[in-house]
């Protein structure tokens, strides 16, 4: 009778111009109990998941049921527990980490034996981006290319004093919503400006030139400045946690909550400054996820 479980981070796609490419893995989880049992069962332990009333609808027995079926094979049925600090729809990667949970699901209840590589292709084509799936996966910044063949290379960078404070909206914001407001086409001298941007922001992430890479971030011209009249309280946000000592403050993902870069030891003193103007709002201190998606037998 098969028994483990698995954590999965959170993350935080794009970083500004790194659209649909770069993100980080956050302090914050998805873990999952799985228990061999006569019918599947999923047990939903914290507020911070979804209801589902049939398990054939789950996003995680969806996930694992297409990739089992690549391989012709069939999943045992389980008894999965699930706690979850990642709230939904808010632009922290949860959708990335519920479908990464799904593929690890079918990787160990089928014994496929998938390596990361795979875990990533599979995860991306069910997200569309590897912008959070990559990091969720491996921990850490994660720059990734899905090339015209369809190859996805990546390269993985560790933190090296970064602070992430996240401002938490209580709205969500579907990402297939807020996909819908960046433009389909851009001209070259859109493009090659926004990409200069893009080239900028990462190598200073690389170099640890971090006020050069806030600003940067802070430049983007792919997405930011067609989502920001839907997130709450963008300007604010930005312009208050400018003047406190972030290096940057963007978009997560595709929103609605936002994430400053601060150094090391800083965020809590930004979340105190930043509580009396966003009252409803939750801010959090997190650090950079360096270890990706877990497993323990
Ligand atoms: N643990 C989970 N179990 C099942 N379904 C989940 C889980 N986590 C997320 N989902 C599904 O994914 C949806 C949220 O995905 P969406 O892509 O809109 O936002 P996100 O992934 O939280 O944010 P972003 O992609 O901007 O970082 C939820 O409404 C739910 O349907
Ligand atoms: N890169 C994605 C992240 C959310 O999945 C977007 O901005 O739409």
């Amino acid at each position: 009778m098969k028994k483990f479980s698995m954590s999965i981070p959170a993350s935080s796609g794009n970083l500004g111009p790194g659209f649909d490419s770069t993100g980080m893995a956050l302090s914050r989880y998805l873990t999952l109990h799985v228990e061999e049992q006569e019918q599947w069962e999923f047990k939903h332990e914290s507020p911070f998941l979804p209801v589902v009333t049939d398990y054939t609808e789950h996003l995680i027995y969806q996930t694992a049921e297409k990739i089992a079926g690549r391989y012709r094979k069939q999943l045992r049925c389980c008894k999965v527990t699930i706690e979850s600090d990642i709230p939904l729809a808010r632009g922290l990667g949860s959708s990335a980490s519920a479908v990464l949970a799904g593929v690890e699901l079918a990787n160990q209840l089928c014994e496929l034996n998938l390596s990361s590589e795979q875990k990533l292709y599979y995860g991306t084509e069910m997200e569309g981006h590897p912008d959070n799936v990559a990091p969720a996966l491996y921990g850490g910044i994660v720059f990734s290319a899905v090339t015209a063949g369809g190859e996805i290379e990546h390269l993985k960078t560790g933190s090296r004093g970064l602070e992430l404070v996240i401002f938490i909206p209580e709205t969500e914001l579907k990402t297939a919503q807020a996909r819908r407001l960046v433009p389909d086409t851009f001209s070259r001298d859109l493009a090659s400006s926004a990409s200069a941007i893009s080239n900028v922001m990462v190598a200073a992430m690389l170099s640890g030139d971090y006020p050069l890479a806030g600003r940067m971030m802070e430049q983007d011209m792919f997405h930011e400045p067609y989502r920001a009249e839907v997130i709450p309280n963008y300007k604010l946000i930005r312009g208050n946690a400018k003047k406190k000592g972030a290096y940057g403050t963007v978009i997560s993902g595709a929103g609605p909550s936002m994430i400053s870069f601060v150094p090391v030891g800083e965020g809590k003193r930004l979340r105190g400054m930043m509580k009396g103007i966003l009252p409803d709002y939750e801010i959090a201190v997190l650090t950079i996820d360096e270890a990706g998606l877990q497993v323990e037998k």
